[in-house]
């Protein structure tokens, strides 16, 4: 290891930025692979690791022409900064974080465990792909830990749920993918997955049911048998 350092540090020394462009380009191959070998990759589709100058221009674009679409003045002070922070806000919604399923469902736990698992109220926030405004609630998850009895860490439950909470949705595909991505995460032998949340588009515009809550749920494995599923309702509503 420290003779691999000093072989580094040399080659940097002597070949400083021929060793840096190479070492640019395999960390740009290694993200595009990353990206393209994980359909379950956490990047929301369509935006790279790093926002890139390209795309943190669209945005402020956009959000420049939707200013003057209200009829606002965009050179006032007040609003100078505003497509730069909701660039960068946008950016930071849809991107959490850089792990992939694999990364997050690589440890288990042998407990033996042949009973379900449940999760509840793991609080989460969206954006609607149809207003680009928020939804927010809760999600229950329930699994039976595969036949081995290997459990996940608890939290990488929520982990999963931030993941893929953190892109344009419509809720009943996210209910989907979050249960899907447990199952072949931790080999389940069934996965029950409901979400409970407010659409602000529902609630805050259009009909304006302040009070409406849209519950949505996948059920896959074992739990797809109507006694097991009943089972599992039982654990998480009582
Ligand atoms: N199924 C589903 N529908 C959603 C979700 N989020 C928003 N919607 C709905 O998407 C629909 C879009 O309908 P459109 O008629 O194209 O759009 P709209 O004219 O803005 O509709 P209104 O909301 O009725 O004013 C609306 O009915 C929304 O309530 C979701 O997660 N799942
Ligand atoms: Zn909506």
């Amino acid at each position: 290891m420290v003779r691999a350092l000093a072989w580094v540090t040399f080659l940097k020394r002597k070949y400083c930025p021929t060793v840096y462009h190479i070492t640019c380009l395999l960390k740009r191959i290694e993200d595009i692979h990353m990206n393209k070998k994980c359909s379950n990759s956490v990047y929301a589709p369509g935006l790279s690791a790093d926002m890139d100058e390209q795309q943190l221009q669209k945005i402020q674009d956009g959000v420049r022409l939707i200013l003057e679409g209200l009829g606002e003045d965009t050179a006032r002070s007040g609003l100078l900064d505003t497509p730069t922070r909701v660039a960068r806000a946008l950016h930071e919604f849809m991107q959490p974080t850089r792990l992939t399923n694999q990364t997050i469902f690589e440890k288990s736990f042998n407990a033996q465990c042949n009973d379900i698992v449940v999760v509840k109220n793991i609080a989460f926030s969206s954006l609607c792909e149809h207003h680009l405004l928020p939804f927010y609630g809760v999600a229950h998850i329930a699994y039976l830990p595969s036949a081995d009895g290997h459990v996940c860490g608890l939290s990488k439950l929520a982990r999963i749920v931030d993941k893929y909470a953190h892109r344009l949705q419509i809720q009943e595909g996210l209910t989907q993918q979050i249960a899907e991505a447990i199952m072949d995460g931790t080999h389940a032998q069934g996965v029950y997955v409901c979400m409970d949340a407010t659409h602000t588009c529902m609630s805050l515009r259009g009909v304006c049911k302040r009070e409406s809550t849209t519950r949505t749920q996948s059920t896959l494995g074992v739990f797809t048998n109507m006694d097991k599923k009943q089972e599992v309702m039982r654990l998480l509503f009582g």
